[in-house]
């Protein structure tokens, strides 16, 4: 199933935008793992929508209902089911869409796969708004992780081309604390201000700008993943790929790696509390697929939001011919700073999937 990832904790996420719920299964939790909801909340408020002029103006409470996998607040073993009832879709800002596909979004696929039978209001089963329910799944997945003392957080590394620091070597779960209670999720604020002011500007010259999410994970033990295929970055890339509007993942120094030296690039070993450490961390904690016990860091490229106001060129499929179009609606000027917390669910869900495997489905 293409809406399912996950081994031994197996995510699905169902709906559409526009239809009357989205939500998630997920199977393989351990049981008697409490869920503190109203932190689970905090959480999903972080990503939703309508919060401010940076955001889509649609207004959703993403309040999740638990039917079931969760007594009294405790996980009980059973797939656990949540949904988010939709509430504020305006479907009639795509009555136009439905013959003329909007340039860069998945509205043309969609059309030739499913037959012109796809729901594609407010961009159907493809919309960001999917990654609502997934931030249920890896909120929980968050939360086991942390009582086990790994922590995972993530930060708006770029917006455009302005730049946020990068996350130290060793980034604390107070660090990462600190960014999620920011309204704007960012390490500088001054460099905060100025990506703002840039979305802002796009907006106004009804465009849009893409950003690159930087999001680490502390507290792993070393060893966990498998070589070639089963490799910790084969199933984190696997997983972040389904978030709408990634087209680029790295891990550690990434695409700068090929234009360094390995005597600049390698990590030296070193002994520190008795541990084997590595005084750098270019390989982002990981080495031939299998963590190194260093912080694993990594980096997505959120693309710029496709629906955009001003005119674009397109087709009529039904005419077969050029046509023009202007779409009316509700979009995020900026899609990256919103993914934030979506980039360190989807992290944590595939770390706690990772660890399960390691403790044969309970820890
Ligand atoms: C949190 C979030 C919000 C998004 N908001 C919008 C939006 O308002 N308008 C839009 O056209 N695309 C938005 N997107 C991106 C589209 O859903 C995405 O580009 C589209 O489904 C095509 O998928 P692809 O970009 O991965 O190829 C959003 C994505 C995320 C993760
Ligand atoms: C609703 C959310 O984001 C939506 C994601 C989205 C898209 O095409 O991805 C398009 C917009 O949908 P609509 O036209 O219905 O307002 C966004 O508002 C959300 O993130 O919860």
């Amino acid at each position: 199933m293409s809406s399912e990832f996950g081994s031994l904790l197996k995510i699905s996420v169902f709906g559409q935008s526009h239809g009357r719920a989205i939500g998630v299964v997920v199977d393989g939790l351990p049981a008697g793992e409490a869920i503190d909801l109203e932190e689970l909340n905090a959480f999903l408020a972080r990503r939703k929508p309508g919060k401010s002029h940076l955001s889509t103006a649609r207004r959703e409470a993403d309040a999740p209902v638990f039917l079931s996998g969760l007594e009294n607040g405790v996980t009980c073993g059973a797939p656990l089911c949540a949904v988010i009832e939709n509430g504020d879709q305006h479907s009639s800002d795509y009555d136009a869409l439905q013959d003329k596909p909007r340039p860069g979004h998945a509205d043309y696929t969609a059309f030739v796969k499913w037959g012109g039978q796809a729901d594609m209001r407010g961009g159907g089963h493809f919309s960001g708004r999917l990654t609502a329910p997934l931030c249920i799944a890896g909120g929980i997945a968050k939360q086991i992780l942390s009582r086990r003392g790994v922590y995972v957080g993530a930060h708006l590394q770029s917006v455009g081309t302005v730049a946020d620091a990068l996350f130290p070597l060793r980034p604390t779960k107070e660090l990462f604390d600190a960014v999620a209670a920011k309204p704007f999720p960012v390490l500088d604020d001054q460099a905060g201000e100025r990506m703002q002011a840039l979305i802002l500007e796009a907006w106004k010259n009804l465009d849009s700008v893409g950003g690159v999410v930087e999001c680490a994970a502390t507290g792993l033990p070393a060893g966990l993943g498998e070589p070639m295929f089963g490799g910790v970055e084969n199933r984190l890339a696997a997983a972040l790929f389904g978030i709408p509007a990634v087209k680029g993942v790295e891990f550690g120094d990434g695409f700068a790696a090929a234009r360094s030296r390995g005597s600049e690039n390698n990590d030296p070993f070193v002994m520190e509390d008795g541990r084997v450490q590595t005084q750098t961390n270019h390989a982002g904690g990981i080495l031939g697929g299998i963590t190194s016990g260093m912080p694993i860091v990594l980096r997505t490229a959120m693309k710029p939001t496709p629906s955009i106001a001003q005119p674009q060129r397109t087709v009529s499929l039904s005419a077969g011919e050029n046509a023009e179009l202007v779409i009316h609606g509700r979009h995020d000027p900026c899609i990256a700073h919103r993914a934030v917390p979506v980039v360190e669910a989807v992290t944590a869900a595939v770390l706690l999937d990772l660890l399960l495997e390691g403790h044969h489905g309970t820890f």
